[in-house]
């Protein structure tokens, strides 16, 4: 009697990513992205950020068990007001529509430190996909502008190494009205909202609340602004990601997306699902960098951008880590006798840059 054989597609693909360790994998599994739910990643209140020693502790457990699990949250009443998000908005829009003249002036190309302006494919992401469709605008921490006023004449001698911002993303961009003034009113009210928040995070890892404060006084602040042009064609949205499947780098990340939808992330069973973006809220995720310090306790969640939409897609990242020349090690409260630190020491900046300069050799490989 004849045997048929069915060979049926194996349930899972291997998902290669990059670390500031070099590739990494998780197991994808096949089935297509579903809509998340509120377990997986909850609404958490910040009405008493700034609350009662109570309310605090009690906000400090929400924040464990959204990062302790999927590592993503959605904030509301988070303090920042509307017509600031939305003026920030309105100048991406602005500067992303401009042409391509205009937008040179503050080339990424002309930048030390990745500022300024990315045309779309410039980027990939994940070095083992194709390239980013996104274009984006990205400026970083520079103490002038910091809502914490600093002493300019006063900033430590090892801090100055590392800062990162540059003022030709605003000598580039002084022809549009009111763009500096409202990009960093946006930025400034992220940095305080970030500042809050770590001290909301040092309490959910069992430290006392100003436990982080030292380390974030210049701390990693990138502003970054996405613009994904509308797909053109079907078939271009399925080739080509928005952004690369990827894992932030910092402590935390502040994530503004407009209306359109595309934001996906990865659960730990392997199953993509869909973050849709809820009118006033951010997403808040963890990056690479706490995840380390936490002994892995905290998780830092890969996620990507697809869209099929056929409108153009905007979102305001603001990525947010230590002082970059700060050297920290694993934290005390997240090892034991039986749970020894995995990592070794070192600072948020030498971190980020372990991540670059992986992403670009990866890069070269393919
Ligand atoms: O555009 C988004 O929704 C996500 C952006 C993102 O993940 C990033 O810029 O790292
Ligand atoms: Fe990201």
């Amino acid at each position: 009697m004849a045997t048929t054989t069915t060979t049926t597609a194996p349930e899972t693909y291997r998902l290669e990513l990059m670390s500031a360790n070099g590739t990494v994998f998780r197991d994808v599994l096949r089935t297509p992205p579903r809509d998340c739910d509120r377990s997986e990643i909850p609404m958490i209140d910040l009405s008493h950020l700034r609350g009662t020693a109570e309310q605090r502790r009690a906000l400090s457990q929400t924040f464990r068990d959204a990062a302790e699990n999927t590592g993503f949250f959605y904030i509301k009443n988070h303090g920042i007001p509307r017509e600031t998000v939305q003026a920030a908005f309105k100048q991406a829009q602005t500067f992303f529509t401009q042409p391509v003249e205009l937008k040179s002036l503050v080339a990424q190309s002309k930048s030390k430190h990745f500022n300024g302006w990315a045309e779309r494919h410039a980027t990939r992401i994940n070095p083992r996909e194709a390239r980013d469709r996104r274009e984006g605008f990205t400026f970083r921490y520079n103490p002038r502008y910091d809502p914490e006023t600093k002493d300019l004449d006063a900033i430590p001698e090892e801090v100055k190494p590392w800062l990162r911002g540059e003022e030709m993303v605003w000598d580039g961009t002084s022809h549009i009205p009111k763009f500096k003034e409202e990009m960093l009113e946006y930025w400034r009210s992220c940095l305080t909202l970030a500042r809050d928040m770590i001290q909301i995070f040092a309490m959910a890892l069992d430290c006392p609340e100003d436990y982080f404060n030292s380390v974030t006084s210049y701390p990693g602040s990138d502003g970054v602004f996405n613009y994904y042009p509308k797909n053109e064609t079907q078939q271009e949205s399925e080739m080509d990601p928005g952004l690369g499947a990827h894992t932030d780098l910092q402590c935390f990340t502040l994530l503004w997306q407009d209306n359109v939808g595309g934001l996906q992330v990865l659960t730990k069973e392997g199953q993509w699902v869909n973050v849709p973006p809820i009118e006033d809220t951010f997403v808040v995720n963890i990056g690479d960098y706490l995840m380390r310090l936490s002994n892995d306790r905290f998780k830092s969640t890969v996620h990507r951008v697809y869209s099929q939409a056929t409108v153009d897609r905007y979102s305001m990242p603001f990525f947010f880590g230590f002082n970059f020349n700060e050297k920290c090690s694993v934290l005390p409260t997240c090892v034991d006798e039986n749970n020894p630190p995995k990592y070794e020491p070192i600072s948020c900046g030498e971190w980020c840059r372990l991540r670059i300069s992986k992403t670009y050799e990866a890069s070269k490989e393919n």
